[in-house]
């Protein structure tokens, strides 16, 4: 897969099949889409291409700080790059692209730079100045330009909405399990080592605490999590903790690790974390020794859940 960072630095001398959208979570109903979008390529000796932009429309135009993403850019990057699609086109969302008219878009991104002869899209897909085309506008263009234009049915369109809102609340509500059915590969946080309050020795537990730099990134519900994550090129399962540490008087929200059977300095890695199930919420014990022992009893839930569901 080429990545391409924006349309005009788009320059294959193929022409191409292109589906335009953000895939957040790139989950099965986006995967769908995807496969139809890659063997439309192949029986039309096309190369596939998903349009997608960022930052994401919602930010721009409403200045919405407080929408929350399943993948960052990176990871949406990474998990298209697995789908078989040749290219990835992440235009950047400004408010002067903001402002093309409608066919303005179609001539000189989709026709000109991306090359397209076949455009796949949602039934209900509107682009241009304040949305103001359709379907019918973009075959319209289409019989003019010269491309064809493939609908992706009320039924499908709808799938890829209901997946996301579901993924997120499931998230927002601590269901991972639910959520990564739904993605088809375990939901992740991706940071860096930072320095916490430096108890984790008191605790007996080592804990890396994640520093996420993305904060459109949507965190899941506080609580203890089962996890894995590659560190160094090797598999580590590990317990997390999302929350205030309330226990210990905390009030800000730390994201922080303790993986099982490794002693390593991991202050300033990135390390990309899955979330595998949840244990519990986060609690405010009435002294550290009892958080101890439910620090204890995570590990034991933790070693006995991945003993049944990881290790042959
Ligand atoms: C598996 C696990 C479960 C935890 N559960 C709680 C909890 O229920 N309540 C709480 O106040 N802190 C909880 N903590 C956070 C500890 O208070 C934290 O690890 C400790 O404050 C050390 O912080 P530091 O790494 O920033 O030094 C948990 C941590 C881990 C790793
Ligand atoms: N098994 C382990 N899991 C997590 N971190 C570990 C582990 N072994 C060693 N470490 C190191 O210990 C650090 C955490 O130590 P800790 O005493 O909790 O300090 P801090 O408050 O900075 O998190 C991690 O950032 C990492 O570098």
């Amino acid at each position: 897969m080429k990545e391409h960072k924006g349309a005009h630095a788009f320059n294959s001398s193929h022409h191409t099949v292109v589906t335009i959208g953000t895939f957040d979570g790139v989950h099965v109903g986006h995967q769908k889409i995807i496969e139809k979008l890659v063997n439309t390529a192949k029986a039309g000796n096309l190369e596939s291409a998903i349009l997608t932009f960022f930052p994401h429309p919602r930010m721009v135009l409403q200045k919405d700080a407080g929408i929350k993403l399943i993948n960052t850019i990176q990871e949406r990057k990474e998990i298209l790059a697995r789908s078989g699609v040749d290219h990835i086109i992440i235009h950047p969302f400004t408010q002067q692209f903001s402002r093309l008219s409608a066919r303005e878009f179609v001539r000189d991104i989709l026709v000109h730079k991306l090359r397209a002869k076949k455009v796949i899209i949602g039934y209900d897909h509107r682009f241009g100045r304040n949305r103001t085309a359709d379907i019918e506008d973009l075959r319209e263009f289409g019989r003019e330009y010269g491309f064809d234009v493939e609908e992706i049915s009320k039924q499908d369109v709808e799938e890829v909405a209901v997946s996301s809102t579901k993924i997120r609340n499931a998230l927002l509500e601590g269901h991972v399990e639910k959520a990564n059915r739904y993605l088809s590969y375990p939901f992740s946080l991706a940071g860096t080592v930072v320095k916490g309050k430096g108890l984790g020795k008191e605790f007996e537990y080592p804990t890396a605490n994640l520093h996420i730099e993305e904060e459109y990134k949507l965190i899941p519900k506080n609580g203890v999590y089962v996890v894995r994550a590659e560190i160094d090129g090797e598999q580590h399962f590990g317990m997390m903790n999302i929350g205030t540490n309330p226990t210990v008087g905390g009030t800000e929200k730390t994201i922080e690790t303790h993986f099982l059977d490794l002693e390593k300095d991991l202050y300033g890695k990135y390390i990309s974390i899955e979330l595998l199930t949840r244990i519990r919420d986060e609690k405010k014990f009435d002294s550290v020794e009892s958080l101890k022992r439910a620090m204890k009893q995570d590990e034991a839930f933790s070693r006995q859940y991945i003993k049944d569901n990881y290790v042959q």
